[in-house]
């Protein structure tokens, strides 16, 4: 360890509170940029998305059949070729109308028969209905749904499939969306294998899938996994940010965000190594001889923000900054650890950098005594249960029992707390919701008894009532 972060990382011992406070007071807001429309999901739009074009942008049939104009029998003409009256061509669903074409004929309502100088024209056959086709029918016009300059989705837009897909049919292949974080995870450890019950001395990765799904939920986006070893040279290679320039890197760095989105908090996350905002390591937050995140932070002339949290489990959580404006989050590899140490510094710094606030503690009556611990801070996951937090059990720092089901985690402040006194709780992404939802008392009016014209649609919305 260098004396500089030796020195700095005494004087930034924080209590949960300010670690917390630190955290999100460490970045400002990340401005709004185009992004790809694959890498858009989840996010708001920063302006109105407006149509760019009519919508649908050309003029086509609704079925399959023969664009037709004017009355009938039509002459065939070639598809595609504009039509004069009574004239007539093959179109397909979605193909675009000639010009002077006024309707379309159904194939099941027309036939193709020879007229008197035996040569091929259309008719109605025996199952059209009278005066088909009239004016108009079958057809999509151009900007029935849209007109250039309407507004599809006013901004603030949250991106779904459906938003998405309206921007794509409307021709956008960029969206100017908000700032969203960057997110790249470095899991360290030689003992870390990926898969199979490890032999003893090893262990099997949890943070695969951990981490991912408190990135997303906390408004990152991921960009990279990777998984190194305890060498320091592994360490400086992996947190240097030498790839920024490489364009290589970043296409796939823009390949990693595609994959990211699409499979948002898979523990099948990408693997390549690409420029962040924040990068987020597991492990070596200790002071042992394979820990090197501070020495490694003192290297790339980095600045210790927050060493070490009066916290437990997680106490050794640090948060550094970079000279090149990244940010880095040193969660413990003990796994419960590690989360709690999200909690305490990766979500504020995530919910700023995303423009949200920091998640908000509520209060639930305690369901067990805390006796006093001085000058710490216990975080314990906790299950919702009659109202109030009861401790979930199995709850050391390198357990999962607990964590996996709990419905949030407990904030117990050094001098303890009573039984059935409030207590400060944070929701976990996962967990069930922490405050009851509101029943709906108010009796829904009773729908009134109509008849029924068999001419109008059904609406069966009485059945849900
Ligand atoms: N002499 C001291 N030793 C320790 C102290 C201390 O104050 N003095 N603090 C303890 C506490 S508290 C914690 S927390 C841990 C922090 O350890 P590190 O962040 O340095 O993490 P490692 O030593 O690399 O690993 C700790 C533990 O976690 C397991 N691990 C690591 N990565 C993974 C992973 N991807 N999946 C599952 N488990 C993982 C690792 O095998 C170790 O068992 O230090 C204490 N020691
Ligand atoms: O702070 Mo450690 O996180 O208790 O195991």
């Amino acid at each position: 360890m260098s004396d500089g972060a030796a020195g700095a990382a005494h004087s930034l011992h924080h209590s949960w509170s300010e670690a917390r406070a630190a955290a999100a007071a460490a970045g400002s807001p990340i401005p709004p940029a185009e992004a790809p429309l694959s890498a858009c999901a989840g996010r708001a739009l920063a302006k109105d998305l407006t149509a760019l074009t009519p919508l649908p942008h050309y003029a086509s049939s609704a079925m399959d059949g023969w664009a037709v104009s004017g009355t009938g029998p039509w002459i065939l003409a070639e598809p595609g070729e504009p039509l004069a009256a009574h004239q007539a061509s093959p179109i397909v669903t979605g193909g675009a109308l000639p010009a002077g074409a006024r309707a379309v004929l159904r194939r099941e309502y027309g036939e193709i028969a020879p007229d008197d100088e035996g040569l091929p024209h259309l008719r109605l056959g025996p199952a059209a209905p009278p005066g088909s086709p009239s004016g108009g029918a079958d057809l999509r016009p151009a900007g029935e749904e849209a007109q250039p300059g309407d507004v599809l989705l006013p901004v603030g837009t949250e991106l779904g499939p459906a938003q998405l897909a309206l921007a794509a049919i409307a021709g956008y292949d960029e969206l100017p969306v908000e700032g969203r974080p960057l997110v790249r995870i470095v899991r360290t450890g030689s003992e870390v294998v990926e898969s199979g019950m490890p032999e003893p001395g090893r262990v099997r990765d949890v943070f695969s899938f951990l981490i991912p799904p408190l990135v997303a939920a906390y408004g990152g986006i991921l960009v990279g996994q990777q998984k190194i070893g305890d060498a320091a040279e592994e360490w400086h290679a992996a947190l240097a940010d030498d790839a920024v320039a490489d364009t290589a890197v970043e296409d796939a760095v823009e390949d990693a965000v595609e994959d990211a989105v699409e499979g948002s908090g898979s523990a099948s996350a990408p693997s390549q190594l690409g420029p962040a905002d924040v990068v987020i390591t597991t492990g070596g937050t200790g002071k042992g001889e394979s820990d090197h995140l501070r020495d490694v932070v003192a290297r790339l002339g980095g600045r210790l923000l927050v060493d070490g949290i009066s916290m437990r489990p997680g106490h050794p959580t640090v948060l550094a900054e970079l000279p090149d404006g990244r940010f880095f989050v040193g969660l413990p590899g003990n796994p419960l650890a590690a989360v709690m140490g999200f909690l305490a510094v990766g979500e504020p710094l995530l919910s700023t950098l995303g423009g949200r606030p920091p998640l908000n503690t509520v209060e639930l009556p305690s369901g067990t005594v805390f006796e006093p611990e001085l000058k710490r801070t216990r975080l314990v996951p906790f299950r919702r249960m009659y109202g109030m937090a009861s401790p979930a059990g199995a709850t050391g720092s390198g357990m999962l029992r607990g964590l996996a089901r709990a419905d949030g985690v407990m904030v117990i402040p050094p001098h303890g707390v009573q039984l059935g006194e409030p207590v400060q709780v944070l929701p976990l992404p996962w967990g069930r919701p922490l405050v009851e939802p509101a029943v709906e008392t108010a009796a829904k009016p009773k729908p009134k008894r109509r008849s029924v014209s068999s001419k109008e649609p059904v609406d069966w919305s009485a059945l849900d009532a």
